[in-house]
């Protein structure tokens, strides 16, 4: 085959897959829209099941619309108690996210597969994946401790009892705000790595409960979600702000990535990041402070004149972990906390894939080798 016409274009970059409606950014200004409304006014006037909506059918819905979601989604947080019982035979060592995977996968054992033609099927899976990620996380999280998971409580809205379910207490209204509102920052981000594994797993028309265990998988890595719960460890490893410049000459240096810095679209501060940043700022005045966010700070100072020049700025997962460390939960907790919230965004692009299917089949440029003699096994070298 005659490669020698294609240009490779490495990671994608700069080259469009698709059309959407979903999302839009401005990477130099720093903007991002979900359906049209900013971003900082969806995390202001808001809730996460609002945004998810939104996102997933394509408009705000009316008082009855949200009211009708927001109960079909608590009608199903619970777990089947066979979903619990394989949940408890995973290795408590085991990462979450391969626990969130690995349950979520399964729910396309329970549901009829593939029915990807009826609405109320789309309906359900969507009501589902929102209802029971959560439910899983938190399940996760306490059987590795030993203890049986706790139920939903139905008087709890989505965040508050998604706390209290992971915490086993009823959380200050203030913290469950704030962590809606980090839902909601979360929800959507155009073709991200994850979001693209989703749409290329929805292109095959598979049932929902594989696209979403795929773009589980790739949320997890360190270059995409994972980093959230890096920046925390590297906070740690750099201790006090005094220690920011040294780090980052080292880093220089040794040209290894500063982890929640640099982004794909964003030339400037992910907006994400600045939102993020008040909000666990609120979260200090109220709680207590926190002496890793004065090193995240003076590492930024540090890193702006630096990297700012070639466009690398912290981004979304920069700020989120020091959020989610003052809310009491475990680091290795923080990616799949982004995935509850990035299901939204993930359940738009499987819907508008399916609007308009083609499978995602893209070219190589062959380098292997030319044909060639088979050697037999006695004359190998
Ligand atoms: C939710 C999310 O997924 S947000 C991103 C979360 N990931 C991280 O925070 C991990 C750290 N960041 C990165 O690895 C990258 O910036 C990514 C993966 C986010 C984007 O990657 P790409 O767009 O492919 O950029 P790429 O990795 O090619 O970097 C371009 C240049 O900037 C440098 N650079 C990019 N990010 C960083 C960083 N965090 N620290 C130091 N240098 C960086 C690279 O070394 C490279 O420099 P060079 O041109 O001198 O070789
Ligand atoms: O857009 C990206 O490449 C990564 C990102 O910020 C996200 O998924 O939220």
């Amino acid at each position: 085959m005659d490669s020698n016409k294609l240009i490779l274009k490495p990671g994608l970059e700069g080259v469009p897959v698709t059309n959407s409606s979903i999302c839009d950014i401005d990477g130099n200004k720093g903007k991002l829209l979900y359906r049209g409304y900013s971003i900082e006014e969806l995390s202001q006037k808001s809730s996460f099941l609002e945004t998810a909506y939104l996102l997933i059918w394509g408009e705000l819905p009316t008082a009855i619309q949200l009211r009708d979601f927001e109960q079909e989604v608590q009608m199903h947080r619970r777990l089947s108690f066979r979903v619990r019982d394989m949940m408890k035979c995973f290795p408590a060592t085991g990462h979450p996210m391969d626990a969130l995977q690995s349950s979520a996968a399964s729910l396309g054992l329970f549901y009829s597969r593939r029915a990807i033609d009826d609405p109320n099927y789309i309906y359900n899976a969507v009501i589902r994946l929102i209802a029971k990620i959560p439910t899983m996380i938190a399940a996760f999280q306490l059987i590795r401790k030993g203890q049986d998971p706790i139920q939903p409580r139905d008087d709890l809205t989505y965040s508050s009892n998604f706390l209290y379910m992971l915490t086993e207490k009823e959380q200050d209204p203030i913290a469950a705000k704030v962590f809606d509102r980090c839902l909601i920052l979360h929800a959507e981000h155009s073709l991200n790595a994850s979001t693209f594994s989703a749409r290329v797993t929805a292109s095959t028309l598979t049932d929902p409960y594989a696209v979403i265990a795929s773009a589980v998988g790739t949320l997890a890595g360190p270059l995409h979600g994972g980093a959230n719960e890096d920046v925390i460890a590297m906070l740690e490893e750099i201790k006090t702000p005094e220690n920011a410049a040294s780090f980052l000459d080292n880093a220089i240096k040794n040209k290894s990535k500063i982890m929640g810095f640099g982004h794909r679209e964003y030339k400037v501060k992910d907006p994400r990041a600045i939102i993020l940043q008040k909000l666990a700022e609120e979260l200090f005045i109220r709680f207590g402070a926190d002496e890793m966010y004065e090193v995240a700070k003076s590492l930024e100072a540090e890193a702006i004149p630096r990297l700012g020049p070639k466009g690398i700025f912290p981004n979304v997962d920069f700020y989120s972990g020091l959020v989610y460390r003052k809310l009491g939960i475990p680091r290795d907790l923080f990616t799949p906390i982004f995935a509850i919230s990035r299901v939204a965004g993930w359940l738009a692009h499987w819907r508008e894939q399916l609007g308009a299917n083609r499978i995602f089949r893209p070219s190589q440029i062959y380098t292997g080798s030319a044909p060639r003699d088979w050697i037999s096994l006695e004359n190998r070298k």
